[in-house]
């Protein structure tokens, strides 16, 4: 980033909530190389004239009246939002394992075989039966993958390798650097004292067939895949991911190249569609409909998605036409508008046709704070997944509230605590690109060392670097 893009980036724009962790960048701190601004970390600053006295936004949905009536406190909206999800019979699938990572089981993990599903030997070694020393049995070593090799008979010993099984009669394992062999006699003699049983894993210690590993409902992970293959399965019973179709509005959108004439690039096509794969969904398209009423009437009422998503056009400009899209289909409004900010016009529909649809507001970070709300808990829901418990963590800095509405703020984990970033303005997603969360900031705002709750993104625990990283280039 250029310094006439940071200072084009830092000019304080009239959306702005109030405050020191307002959308407006840091003031130039002329010594700064570049690191710390664009990636923004909020800190106390000079009184820049945005602060608490301003209060450029109106209240909600572009003035007081009938528009805030309408808009839903943000944690009712979520909470309808999972309960819309919830409502839907979700269907179910068969997948291979290498399918099945992210999804929740349909039905319990019951182990179909034993584990171990025969007598394994822990450690490599000797297995040997009754008391020693023991006459070594001259047919080598008994490997894993090994089918059944006889019974060893009292006083005997064999070679044996982690994993092989234990042949029938053996008493004990000893391990190889804790026994000695008497080549002249072809004679093993313990180091130390032998426990009958040790280091033998028995068939079915870990579980019996038909054992519930895990209840339906569990999220396949890593190591529940590595469970169920090691439990005898090739396939898993799972919900199936909930199929959305994101389509984007706005005449005034480039799919390539640099702005001109009036006209900006398109943030929010490639952002939508991996963002919601990221929270489970199998995204079917993203298509760009322009501001055309009549395509998006068509699109939205012939979609094959459970989850329409619209970027743009949700408020009451000339060319805005989800509403009256959504009138004209039919559609049940569950959500219009929300107190919360960015993205207050964000709403949320049943259509005739039982699908949903959620609208998102165009303002790219509107669009991510309509995504967290309302999305998030529906496909969660339409998934069968369990809402994550809340959890909080304490602010650094004060964080200026918005009077009414909930405000949600891209920050970074430091040191147990939340560092809300700079470049959270609704049209910015500089901040959000530096982030691992959003804060919820309520009504009025919170002091430094105040707990705020936290939404994770998907993506927080892959971050390869942190803002404190400033030795690398952020171009
Ligand atoms: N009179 C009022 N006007 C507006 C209000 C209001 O309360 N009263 N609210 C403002 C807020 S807040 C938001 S958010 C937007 C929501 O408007 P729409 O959902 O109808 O979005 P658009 O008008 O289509 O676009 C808004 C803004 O975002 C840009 N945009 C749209 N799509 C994209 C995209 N894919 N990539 C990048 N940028 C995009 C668009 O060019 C506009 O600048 O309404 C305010 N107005
Ligand atoms: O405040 Mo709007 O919802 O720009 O983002």
């Amino acid at each position: 980033m250029t310094g006439r893009d940071s200072q084009s980036a830092a000019a304080p724009g009239n959306e702005q909530p109030p405050g020191p962790s307002a959308g407006a960048a840091p003031p130039d701190t002329g010594d700064l190389d570049g690191v710390d601004e664009a990636l923004a970390l909020v800190g106390p600053r000079p009184d820049d004239g945005t602060g608490p006295a301003a209060d450029p936004v109106p209240p909600t949905g572009g003035g007081p009246g009938p528009h805030r009536r309408r808009a839903a406190a943000w944690p009712a909206a979520r909470a309808r939002a999972g309960q819309a999800g919830h409502a839907a019979v979700p269907r179910t699938r068969r997948v291979p394992l290498d399918e099945a990572l992210g999804q929740v089981l349909a039905e319990p993990l019951a182990a179909l075989c034993d584990l171990p599903s025969f007598d394994t030997s822990a450690m490599d070694g000797w297995a040997v039966a009754g008391p020693g020393p023991w006459t070594l049995r001259g047919d080598g070593s008994i490997l894993a993958g090994h089918g059944d090799s006889g019974p060893l008979p009292d006083g005997t010993a064999v070679r044996i390798a982690t994993g092989a099984r234990i042949p029938p009669e053996t008493t004990a394992v000893i391990r190889s650097e804790h026994a000695r062999v008497d080549a002249a006699a072809q004679q093993l003699h313990a180091d130390r004292e032998v426990t009958p049983g040790q280091d033998i894993r028995p068939r079915g210690q870990e579980c019996r067939t038909g054992d519930r590993l895990l209840p339906a409902l569990a999220v396949v992970t890593p190591p529940v895949l590595g469970l169920a293959a090691a439990a005898g399965y090739d396939e898993l019973l799972t919900f199936a991911r909930p199929r959305v179709e994101i389509l984007v509005l706005g005449d005034e959108l480039l799919a390539s190249s640099l702005p001109h004439d009036g006209l900006i690039r398109d943030a929010l096509g490639p952002m939508i569609g991996p963002w919601l794969r990221a929270l489970g969904a199998e995204v079917l398209a993203t298509r760009r409909l322009g501001d055309d009423a009549e395509a998006l009437h068509r699109a939205v009422t012939t979609s094959e998605a459970d989850v329409v998503v619209t970027t743009g056009g949700t408020a009451a400009g000339p060319v805005d036409h989800v509403h009256p899209v959504l009138r004209k289909a039919g559609a049940e409004l569950l959500v219009d508008q929300v107190a919360v900010r960015p993205g207050h016009p964000m709403l949320l529909a049943r259509l005739a046709t039982g699908k949903y649809l959620v609208g998102l507001p165009g303002n790219p970070l509107a669009a991510v704070s309509g995504l967290l709300t309302l999305a998030e808990p529906l496909l969660r829901g339409l998934a069968g997944r369990p809402a994550p418990a809340p959890y909080s963590a304490p602010v650094k800095d004060e964080v200026h509230g918005h009077p009414h509405d909930t405000r949600l703020v891209p920050v970074v984990h430091r040191d147990d605590q939340l560092v809300p970033l700079h470049y959270n303005g609704p049209a910015m997603l500089r901040g959000t690109a530096a982030a691992d969360g959003l804060a919820v900031v309520p009504p009025g705002g919170a002091r430094a060392g105040d707990e705020l709750e936290v939404l994770d993104l998907p993506w927080a625990t892959l971050a390869p670097w942190t803002p404190s990283d400033t030795g690398r280039c952020f171009t």
